[in-house]
């Protein structure tokens, strides 16, 4: 059998006040063992290597006390995986995912309030690292980061034509139309296994933070200034240029609902035009959405393995 157990939806709030300007980082976070010693846990219902769940979770609260890099959140999820990997010499391997929920500064008369936020979307912005015993005392790692639930909409600029036409089609071809979407976007890193005392200096060296703001900016300047002609062309230029611009992103995978709004044909009302070239008052469709997604590979051979 294999199993995987630990702490779910750990929720923690560190507050950054080394300046009088606080900063403040909200997670949750998920985090799991694995190993064969856990087996006789479930198939002989013995304990003796069981970490207690709650000890999970009350060394989240006790490394985020004195992290350095609680911030990254990419080097804080390595922290704590490898936390388990180096204190259980019977844990194999350790999962953890970190979601981060927004909080914007509060602006107060027109200044960035020091201590005060505010919620500021849905958006998060997430992590799923897997560490593993490797060679010779090494760690390997899997690690992806992530954009979820980024709410858009483009009122003109997108274009859906030249599609399959037969006896099952009503969808008008339209030159011009409502682009909207909730993206979500994962990009992979390529690491190569690192030695556990140099673990996070070595990962230290990608600048992970900067990479997800880049992403993002990509992800919402391809959206803003793509004349699309689909979203799935308008997708694979988003994955594209990101894999491009940081050599360490070894795949994108987007996956994009197309949130349809449709014209309201009101030509019932005296003849009033709003189709096609007049439309200006839409119908927001909860659902069904059309879904979109893509994984883009770096080539063969393009690829910086740090
Ligand atoms: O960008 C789009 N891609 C499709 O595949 C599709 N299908 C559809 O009905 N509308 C759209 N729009």
């Amino acid at each position: 059998m294999t199993g995987v157990y630990g702490k779910d939806k750990v929720r923690l709030l560190k507050v950054h006040k080394d300046t009088k300007v606080h900063r403040v980082d909200d997670m949750t976070i998920r985090c799991l063992l694995s190993g064969s010693s856990f087996t006789t846990s479930y198939t002989e219902a013995s304990n003796k290597a069981v970490v207690a769940t709650d000890s999970v979770k009350n060394t989240c609260y006790i490394l985020a006390k004195n992290s350095k890099v609680v911030d990254t959140l990419e080097l804080f999820s390595a922290e704590i995986a490898n936390h388990f990997l180096n204190t259980y010499s019977w844990v194999e391997g350790a999962h953890v995912t970190i979601i981060r929920h927004r909080w914007a500064r509060m602006v107060i008369d027109g200044k960035p309030h020091n201590h005060s936020f505010w919620r500021d979307g849905d958006e998060t912005r997430q992590v799923d690292i897997n560490v593993k015993r490797g060679p010779n005392g090494r760690r390997t790692i899997e690690l992806k980061s992530a954009i979820k639930d980024l709410l858009v909409l483009k009122t003109t600029g997108s274009s859906f034509e030249d599609f399959v036409r037969d006896e099952y089609t009503t969808l008008p071809e339209v030159k011009d139309r409502i682009l909207s979407t909730s993206v979500d976007a994962n990009w992979e890193f390529n690491l190569a296994p690192v030695q556990t005392e140099n673990l996070l200096s070595t990962l230290g060296q990608i600048p992970f933070n900067n990479i997800f703001d880049s992403v993002r900016d990509v992800t919402c300047k391809t959206f803003a200034e793509d004349e699309s002609a689909s979203v799935q062309a308008t997708l694979y230029k988003m994955a594209a240029t990101s894999i491009a611009n940081w050599k360490w992103i070894e795949r994108v995978s987007y996956a994009l609902p197309n949130k349809h709004f449709f014209p309201v044909d009101l030509s019932y009302f005296r003849g009033t035009k709003n189709l096609q070239e007049h439309a200006d008052v839409y119908q927001p469709l909860a659902d069904p959405s059309g879904l979109i997604t893509a994984t883009i590979a770096r080539s063969p051979g393009t690829s910086a393995r740090l």
